[in-house]
């Protein structure tokens, strides 16, 4: 099983097989359920059970946490307090990026509505994959700090620049919306937002590219791209590489909900994801050997109804503050 869909289903795949994976997915859901509803809490006990039924152990150990999670909506740290191997959980958890809102809540900013200190729980993702690797987030931003990016950007928008051929800045059909940067300390709480997204993934402020915000209008869409440098023999690319090594995760952060159309579609695994407001889109595509991976190719499908907004962040192997990719 290569895509893991965790709530009700906000992602939507094209491909047949997805009604496969929806299937198998509910069969272990109401696995999990009936676990969970038998007052068995014991995520060491549920994981044991799913590698006899021919998981592999770190899948089951994830799934079982997350079933423990999603269904007795339980906080975190009562899944640990429950956990005979709170360990292995911890660890399963942050493998996924998961986060802890206690540990966020040092990042809200200040427009957020404050979350009580004592009160702890989880980042949720709605949707695992491992090929493309990504995860959907809930709850990322929220409703003023969305608001706020998208009222920053109306006042610096610009028609969205495309690299030509030769490394030339074009406008090119490829990208038809506006954007702007927001760089660091133009906006009060920028600073806040990515360091609650450096937090959640598990990477350095520094070496995140200046947050981007991007406007898609009615028919405007992002064709089939690469976010890495694929083209060394491009000077823009090999001065990028040297500058700051090579992108290797994104972050998408989805500003509003969109009516129709606009979704980020993965080719390869035939994914769409549908924009919802605050949530956030994670994906890497540096493999462990080091390759970059070709399933992280990617669309912004077009804009059929209303307007999409988005804020990106792109992750890169050295620090690059200062430096504009675009
Ligand atoms: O618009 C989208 O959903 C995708 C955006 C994107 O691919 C990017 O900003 O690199
Ligand atoms: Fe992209």
């Amino acid at each position: 099983m290569e895509c893991t869909l965790n709530e009700e289903t906000t992602a939507v795949a094209g491909l047949a097989s997805n009604d496969e994976m929806s299937a198998h997915n509910e069969a272990v859901e109401a696995w999990l359920l009936a676990a969970v509803s038998r007052g068995d809490l014991s995520v060491e006990a549920m994981a044991q059970a799913m590698q006899a039924d021919g998981y592999g152990e770190h899948e089951a150990q994830l799934l079982a946490a997350l079933g423990v999670l999603r269904h007795e909506d339980t906080p975190l740290h009562s899944v640990l307090e429950h956990s005979r191997m709170q360990g292995a959980v911890l660890d399963v958890i942050q493998h996924f990026r998961y986060a802890r809102l206690d540990a966020l809540d040092a990042h809200r900013s200040p427009v957020d509505a404050p979350v009580a200190p004592s009160k702890v729980r989880g980042v949720r993702a709605r949707l695992t994959c491992t090929s493309p690797d990504l995860a959907l987030f809930d709850d990322v931003l929220s409703a003023h700090e969305c608001s706020d990016l998208i009222e920053f950007a109306k006042e610096h928008l610009s028609a969205n620049r495309v690299m030509s051929e030769q490394g030339e800045v074009i406008d090119a059909d490829v990208r038809t919306s506006s954007g702007c940067f927001v760089e660091a300390g133009s906006v009060p709480w920028i600073d806040a937002i990515e360091a609650r997204i450096s937090t959640l993934v598990q990477w350095p402020q520094e070496c995140m590219e200046e947050l981007a915000i991007v406007r898609y209008s009615g028919g405007e869409r992002f064709l089939s791209h690469f976010d890495y440098f694929n083209a060394p023999e491009l000077l823009r690319h090999r001065e990028e590489l040297d500058a700051a090594g090579q992108r290797i995760g994104t972050i998408v952060l989805y500003l509003n909900d969109v009516t129709e159309g606009g979704a980020t579609r993965f080719d390869v695994a035939g994914l769409e994801l549908l924009p919802s407001r605050g949530s956030a889109l994670y994906f890497t595509y540096r493999l462990p050997d080091g390759r970059m991976d070709e399933a992280s190719l990617h669309s912004g499908t077009p804009v059929l109804e209303g307007e999409k907004w988005i804020a990106t962040l792109w992750l890169r192997e050295r620090p690059c503050r200062g430096l504009s990719a675009g």
